[in-house]
């Protein structure tokens, strides 16, 4: 019998205006760990909705598990057939439970409309069992650990009451994870190999794909590549592969240049306090990019937010040249010149039914107003170039922003940012969801902006981020500094080390941290 659970054939999907996938081959074999890697906008997410049902694909596109055809496009037979998605948002309601998570989607065991509430609980135990984590089934989602949450979600997906689970979808599975639960997310992924699942694993995360798939299949322009053992493959090996060239790995000393002490700064904070951040100070000085380390519910988040007035907050800001100001909003933020960038799956990011050119132009620059008058013909100019720069897919600045793929989101969002032509650059996770060359360039697009004189804030879980940017880092531990790295002491290991530094990270977790990259 052949091993293949998973057979796509000449998988092909067209938009109204856009072929985002075709004639795609995939095969994915009883209890392997498959990775999808691929550029933004080369089609991943589209593949996903084809085989979970929200998407029907082209006449012709065939989908077979354990060699029995699917009627692709329909929701109930794709699940029937033993196919589970986790997407990276989880889909978790905050307030309930794992048991009545599971629940809402699984259906509550019991009879005439009565919950057996003590054997859906022991199923939900069960599931959980069988996922690795323990977890508290009462405790509402919101307040889990971030891994506690995926691996109820997993749970959730491996509940066979509509059929056998054979194949699981995990798409992202790290983005919202600390570094110290990365391993343990892989752990449970590689027993659940062990059972015998088929895992398709989408990452932008090179070393993750690296360390956990036993194959990969690469998508570039919605066509596939082949697929290609991971063992003896490395990093750099992977990256030309989702590229098409080689992709040279980000230096970082060549970019560091010591901010002089007696320096004034151009921005500097006193005193920001909000729910969750005590008194925080600091500056950024003429060039300089200064990064925010901390773990989530550290306040990271809420300094980018409460730094560019989008969170209500107390502090005392001073902008080189300008009297302090005690509280700020994002329409007074703006004027004082300081540009927040948002993750795209921020809800304030952009507006989602505006076109791409439009999205751009809600920074105003200046070379698309006249008299006061956003000129549309500028407008789509000035997003061209943007496009180019940042290589965003497809390149049309009419494209409703809503219609791109996530890391292309992120390359507008980016844009827009950086065109107003800002004092201060404040940047909230800027590298969520987007690809290895993308990363590249938003790095040198950071650090360019900073050689020009114009500093950034650069807030980010992604270590990579801070050691790729920053020449120097605060670190955050419950809402307030506990340390700052400087130059080159800014490293992976430092950055872990001094997060660590306080006892509200456990210390089992602290272990981890160590060795999970
Ligand atoms: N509903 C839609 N209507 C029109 N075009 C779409 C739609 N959904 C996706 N596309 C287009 O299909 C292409 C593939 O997008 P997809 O989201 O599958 O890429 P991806 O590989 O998942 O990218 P990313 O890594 O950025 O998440 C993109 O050009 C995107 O703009």
């Amino acid at each position: 019998m052949s091993d293949v659970r998973l057979r796509l054939s000449g998988v092909s999907k067209t938009f109204p205006a856009q072929r985002a996938l075709s004639g795609v081959d995939l095969e994915v074999r009883a209890g392997e760990v498959h990775a999808l890697v691929g550029e933004n906008g080369s089609g991943k997410s589209t593949l996903i909705k084809v085989l979970s049902g929200f998407h029907r694909p082209d006449p012709g596109s065939r989908v077979e598990v354990d060699g029995v055809g699917l009627d692709p496009g329909n929701p109930a037979g794709s699940l029937a057939a033993g196919l589970r998605f986790v997407h990276q948002d989880l889909g978790l309601v905050d307030e309930l439970g794992a048991a009545e998570n599971v629940g809402l989607t699984a259906g509550f065991a019991g009879k005439l409309g009565r919950i057996a509430w003590r054997a859906h609980r022991e199923r939900v135990r069960h599931l959980m069992a069988r996922v690795g984590v323990e977890v508290d089934i009462d405790r509402p989602a919101g307040r889990l650990a971030a891994v506690e949450r995926s691996a109820v979600a997993i749970a959730r997906a491996l509940d066979d009451t509509h059929g056998v689970p054979k194949v699981l979808v995990l798409d992202e599975p790290t983005a919202a994870l600390p570094p110290a639960e990365v391993d343990r997310l892989m752990q449970v992924i590689a027993d659940l190999r062990e059972r015998g699942v088929s895992i398709i694993y989408v990452s932008h995360r090179l070393g993750e794909v690296l360390g956990i798939a036993d194959r990969l299949t690469v998508l570039r322009d919605g066509r596939s590549l082949g697929t290609y053992d991971t063992e003896g493959m490395d990093e750099a090996a992977l990256a030309e592969l989702i590229v098409g060239r080689p992709v040279a790995e980000i230096g970082r000393r060549a970019h560091l240049r010591p901010v002089p002490d007696a320096a004034s700064p151009v921005l500097t904070v006193a005193d920001l306090t909000t729910d969750l951040l005590r008194r925080v100070d600091l500056s950024v000085h003429e060039g300089e990019v200064l990064g925010i380390a901390g773990i989530a519910g550290s306040g990271r988040e809420e300094l980018a937010s409460a730094l560019a007035g989008a969170l209500p907050a107390q502090l005392r800001l001073t902008m080189a040249g300008a009297p302090s100001e005690t509280v700020v909003s994002v329409r007074q933020a703006r004027g004082r010149g300081i540009a927040l960038v948002l993750p795209n799956s921020h809800p304030a990011a952009a507006v989602g039914e505006q076109t791409v050119a439009e999205n751009i132009g809600l920074a105003r620059p200046a070379a698309v107003v006249r008299r006061g008058w956003i000129s549309r013909r500028r407008e789509r100019d000035v997003a061209r170039e943007w496009i180019e720069r940042l290589d965003v897919a497809p390149s049309d600045p009419d494209r409703a922003y809503s219609l791109l793929s996530g890391g292309n989101k992120q390359k507008v969002a980016l844009a827009r940012g950086l065109i107003g032509a800002p004092k201060v650059l404040v940047l909230d996770d800027p590298t969520s969801g987007v690809d290895i060359g993308a990363r590249q360039s938003i790095y040198r697009l950071v650090r360019d902006l900073a050689a020009t004189g114009t500093p950034s804030i650069v807030c980010s879980a992604d270590l990579d981020d801070l050691v790729g940017m920053a020449d120097r880092v605060l670190v955050l531990v419950d809402g307030q500094v506990v340390d700052e790295l400087v130059g080159d002491a800014v490293t992976e290991a430092g950055l872990l080390a001094a997060m660590a530094r306080r006892r509200s990270v456990p210390d089992a977790a602290l272990a981890q941290m160590g060795g999970q990259r």
